[in-house]
């Protein structure tokens, strides 16, 4: 089959950047990222959360022929991209199962024209599994308008990821039937294991002269990373939290000068944007409401909500509403969230996976203004998440690879335990070695509490605060931990 015709247009880019897009220039990166995609290389993308990855898939859409499909997890991380892309009269649409029949109907026929108008058009794995789907893709590939396929999230398509969905694995179709097309995908978290999986499942691993890889470090030096220790007798979590916020909101607004300050610039004292992440729709619940009675504006989030409650709650914490200032959400509430001023990210407990809670973190200080994230860490929540992760190795445990996945699982449950007890070193360096960055020195300007406190003053504060590994472990063998509900 000749190769697709593509725009000769590769000057335009800062222009289309300009006039569709509404960006003064490009990130470092972005720019060869997007020449090689339109040159129609394939390409792999890995760069830190809030690089701005979405922009190197959609400017080649918008300069070249025909229609770019973009394979998304989230239906939540769909809509905000779409809703963006229309407001800026970019022809882009979402097809899924929640989508109104005439809206599904027009995107079908659309395709079924073999010369769609949509340019960008977004898709979850399983829709791409579809026969009906899959039909009218050939019908555009038979008239030379696929233009590429972009796989956002791409960690999700390797069982060893965190985010892990099995029918990413049946994407292997797309190039198989249409290798003519470039395909390029972007991750935050890969690591060495997922990369190659990833490559080898879409088959971009065949030829690699026409492959280009982007490594961007995965270091945010504006996220203070903190760990605050904690154990189940202390229970403390919610008054340190309560002070801490509560300290935030009097420096705020401690004085008449800051407080006029606030008011110039339309902003509340208490508008301090925040996420906490806990494991159980039950306890986003419960913590919201209880943050609520302490004069805070806390929302749950959880994958139970009904559409309409999740848009509603995500609207009026993205515009500032009064009583929306903090989500508390389970990892529903996670990859693609794109709010530029969250101040502050909270792990209630401890995450599953390292992955998981790099990229949670990463939802703080989008701006690029500093983002405070705190972990809380208790010896028993470790023991009560290895005990799941033996148990069942968490989602995605079935099929082939099972118990590979599940030791994978365990690992990087095991390295998130090393780095919350980490006390001699700084944790944004911890966290590019885990992402393979053994060389690179990273630049921390005192945003860690090791940087802060020192070996000494870490250590002194862990003891104070873990319970002593003999405790847990007489506990361990009471079989105290063995029960550990996450949900979504
Ligand atoms: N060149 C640019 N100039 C200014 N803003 C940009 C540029 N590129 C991207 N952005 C903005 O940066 C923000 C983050 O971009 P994006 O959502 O694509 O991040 P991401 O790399 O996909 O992060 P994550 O992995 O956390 O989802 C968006 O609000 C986007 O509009």
């Amino acid at each position: 089959m000749p190769p697709l015709v593509r725009s000769d247009s590769l000057q335009d880019i800062d222009f289309t950047l300009r006039r569709r897009f509404n960006k003064e220039s490009f990130r470092p990166n972005q720019r060869e990222i997007i020449l090689a995609a339109l040159e129609g290389k394939d390409v792999f993308v890995q760069a830190a959360t809030s690089f701005g990855k979405s922009l190197c898939f959609q400017l080649p859409a918008v300069i070249d022929r025909g229609i770019t499909i973009v394979i998304s997890p989230l239906l939540s991380l769909m809509m905000n991209q779409v809703k963006a892309l229309r407001e800026s009269n970019i022809d882009a649409r979402t097809l899924n199962s929640t989508l109104p029949l005439p809206d599904r109907d027009y995107i079908y026929s659309d395709l079924a024209t073999g010369h769609p108008l949509t340019r960008l058009l977004y898709i979850t794995p399983e829709l791409c599994s579809s026969s009906h789907f899959r039909i009218k893709l050939k019908l555009v590939h038979q008239q030379k308008e696929l233009a590429r396929i972009a796989v956002d999230e791409a960690h999700c398509i390797s069982e060893w990821g965190h985010d892990f969905r099995p029918d990413f694995k049946r994407l292997s179709w797309l190039r198989e039937t249409f290798p003519d097309v470039p395909i390029i995908c972007l991750t935050a978290t890969a690591n060495e294991l997922v990369r190659k999986d990833v490559l080898s499942t879409l088959g971009m691993d065949k030829d690699a002269g026409r492959l280009k890889e982007f490594y961007m470090t995965a270091n945010r030096p504006n996220l203070h990373l903190e760990v605050r220790f904690t154990s189940d007798e202390a229970n403390d979590r919610f008054d340190d939290f309560v002070t801490w916020l509560k300290g935030v909101y009097e420096r705020r607004g401690g004085n008449e000068e800051r407080r006029k300050e606030l008011e110039e610039k339309g902003e509340r004292v208490e508008n301090v944007s925040g996420i906490i992440y806990t494991i159980s729709r039950d306890e986003t619940e419960t913590l919201a409401a209880a943050l609520r009675m302490e004069g805070i504006g806390a929302r749950p989030f959880h994958a139970k909500l009904t559409k309409e409650e999740k848009e509603r709650t995500l609207g009026r914490w993205i515009k500032n509403e009064v009583g929306y200032d903090v989500i508390v959400a389970t990892t529903a509430f996670g990859m693609g969230i794109d709010k530029d001023d969250v101040r502050f990210v909270v792990h209630w407990r401890l995450p599953k996976s390292f992955e998981g809670y790099y990229q949670e973190a990463g939802r703080a200080g989008r701006d690029g203004n500093a983002g405070y994230c705190f972990l809380y860490y208790s010896r028993e929540d470790r023991d009560r998440v290895m005990s799941m992760l033996v148990r069942d190795g968490g989602k995605g445990n079935k099929g082939e690879g099972g118990e590979a996945n599940r030791k994978a699982r365990i690992k990087s449950h095991e390295r998130l335990v090393e780095y919350c007890e980490m006390t001699d070193g700084c944790r944004h360096e911890f966290i590019c070695r885990y992402f393979g960055e053994g060389e690179k020195v990273v630049e921390c300007d005192y945003a860690c509490d090791w940087h802060k406190e020192g070996s000494a003053g870490l250590k002194r504060r862990m003891k104070a605060g873990l319970a002593s590994e003999e405790w847990v472990c007489t506990q361990r063998e009471e079989g105290r931990f063995d029960e550990c509900y996450y949900s979504e």
